[in-house]
């Protein structure tokens, strides 16, 4: 039988791993996935000095680092055109999961970037892609893995205005080319792209990117660094896993780049590192850097939640906007189940959208961004959300990467299914890394629902308040 990474997260035991000199743990049995048991052998022998080295590692990255500004710890590695163009866009300060993280990525290890939402882990995985590519070679060498076409679309612009400026050398005078590969795009046109002149990065969905590995639209024989976003996310969707696993370790191997994983939420990160390290994923001195351990959600978010009938939801609701005046809110809402389309019912987001669009009569743009939305009405609804103040009505599709710093409110419509949807959720809000603005996160529940609630605040470490009488 297949192992399963999804299902190994979620329920296997975890053998905790020593992660510091000053709190020595006696290492424990190490989990085998294939046998699946606990095995003491010579075989896990060899495993325990790998974590070992591994745990040092993890230590060394949670020494402080001094260093004032970003150009201090990236000078003299990074270009100096990207560096400039960082700071044009208002980068200077690093945030500290680039402060912990820049050193590690610029010295070659392999990390595992695991830190709050809007922490600002993109800025620092870019630099190091960008560190490492040489701009007069036309062939991929920094590839970026996202589970979204929106995803992708962001990252791809953040990549696409750092690298903004053309690079002078000699009288060569050449800019980097970065390429979204995404689902929904024209990959035959990138296929032609890809073959004529491939690009120095690609930014890419594993559905797309995998398409265009089977026909041999380009080669990773030129990859410096692998970078996979949302990396717990892609390992948990049935969908993605296989075609992530083929492009870890044979489409590309450690042994020819460097791999950095990003998320705010690794569940059971011990295991997944050691999963790293089994299954050939990372080198084995593989860095983990885990930013505010200790609280998983930015602390300037607050949250409260109301407790109401189904039938009273709509109302409370909109009494919540009209009394919040959000700059902008993200109103969240359970994805419909199979059941429900089959009995052609329209989605509740669709419902809850036409409710809004009548009822609301504020200055913010009500849009809708759900599944069932073909590419181009997705698109529309980005373009829409980016030029004013937005009411979003959406689906869990929007709870990972969004980046709309105007967003100081979030509605838990429906309230998530696990508590690291609820922690994606919360993090859309409170995204300006050195801002205290108080942003806040309302869960409208049922009675029933309350205790849900109360074990995502064990979970996740946070307090909810009850917000109206
Ligand atoms: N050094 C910095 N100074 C100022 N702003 C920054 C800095 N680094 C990142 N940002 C901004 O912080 C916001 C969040 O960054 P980013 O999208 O990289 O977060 P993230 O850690 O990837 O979050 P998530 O886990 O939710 O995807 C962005 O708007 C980005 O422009």
């Amino acid at each position: 039988m297949a192992f399963s990474i999804a299902h190994s997260w979620s329920s296997m035991p975890l053998p905790l791993l020593q992660t510091s000199p000053e709190n020595p743990k006696p290492i424990p049995p190490i989990w085998f996935p294939s046998t699946r048991r606990f095995l003491r052998s010579s075989r896990s022998a060899s495993t325990v000095s790998s974590l070992a080295a591994l745990s040092c590692s993890a230590s060394m990255a949670e020494s402080p680092v001094e260093a004032a500004t970003i150009r201090d710890i990236c000078g003299g590695k990074v270009p100096e055109h990207i560096l400039q163009r960082a700071e044009e866009l208002g980068y200077h300060r690093p945030t500290d999961v680039q402060q912990k993280s820049l050193p590690v990525l610029l010295s070659g290890r392999d990390c595992v970037l695991h830190a709050q939402t809007g922490s600002g882990k993109t800025l620092a995985y870019l630099l190091l892609i960008f560190s490492v590519t040489n701009f007069q070679r036309s062939a991929v060498q920094g590839l970026i893995v996202v589970p979204t076409r929106e995803l992708g679309m962001q990252v791809t612009k953040v990549a696409r205005m750092l690298a903004a400026k053309s690079v002078d050398s000699g009288n060569i005078s050449r800019a980097c080319t970065i390429m979204a590969l995404l689902d929904g795009g024209m990959l035959k046109r990138h296929k032609s792209w890809l073959k004529a002149e491939p690009p120095e990065i690609v930014v890419a969905t594993i559905g797309s990117l995998s398409q265009m590995l089977e026909r041999h639209a380009f080669k990773l024989e030129a990859l410096r660094v692998l970078v996979v976003d949302e990396v717990d996310f892609m390992f948990n969707s049935s969908k993605q896993v296989s075609a992530l696993k083929k492009l870890l370790t044979s489409y590309s191997t450690i042994e020819n780049r460097q791999t950095v994983f990003a998320s705010a939420s690794i569940p059971q990160h011990n295991r997944f590192l050691y999963d790293c390290i089994q299954h050939k994923w990372t080198r084995s001195d593989v860095v983990h850097i885990h930013v505010n351990s200790i609280e998983p959600m930015p602390s300037h978010l607050h949250h409260g939640f109301v407790i109401c009938s189904k039938m009273e939801r709509l109302g409370v609701l909109l009494h919540l906007i009209q009394r919040d005046a959000p700059r902008s809110g993200i109103i969240f809402v359970s994805e419909q189940s199979e059941k429900s389309k089959k009995s052609g019912r329209p989605p509740s987001a669709a419902l809850l959208f036409d409710f809004l669009k009548d009822s609301y009569d504020g200055d913010l743009e009500v849009i809708l961004f759900e599944e069932d939305m073909n590419f181009n009405a997705r698109a529309t609804s980005l373009s829409d959300m980016r030029q004013r103040g937005f009411l979003l009505v959406a689906t869990d599709l929007a709870s990972r990467g969004f980046d709309l710093p105007q967003t100081t409110h979030i509605y838990n419509f429906d309230l998530p299914r696990t508590a690291v949807n609820y922690l994606h959720r919360s993090g859309r809000t409170g995204r300006l890394p050195f801002s205290t603005e108080r942003c806040s996160v309302a869960s409208l529940i049922t009675s029933e629902e309350r205790f849900v609630l109360q074990r995502f605040e064990n979970e996740l470490l946070f307090q909810c308040e009850a917000l109206l009488p």
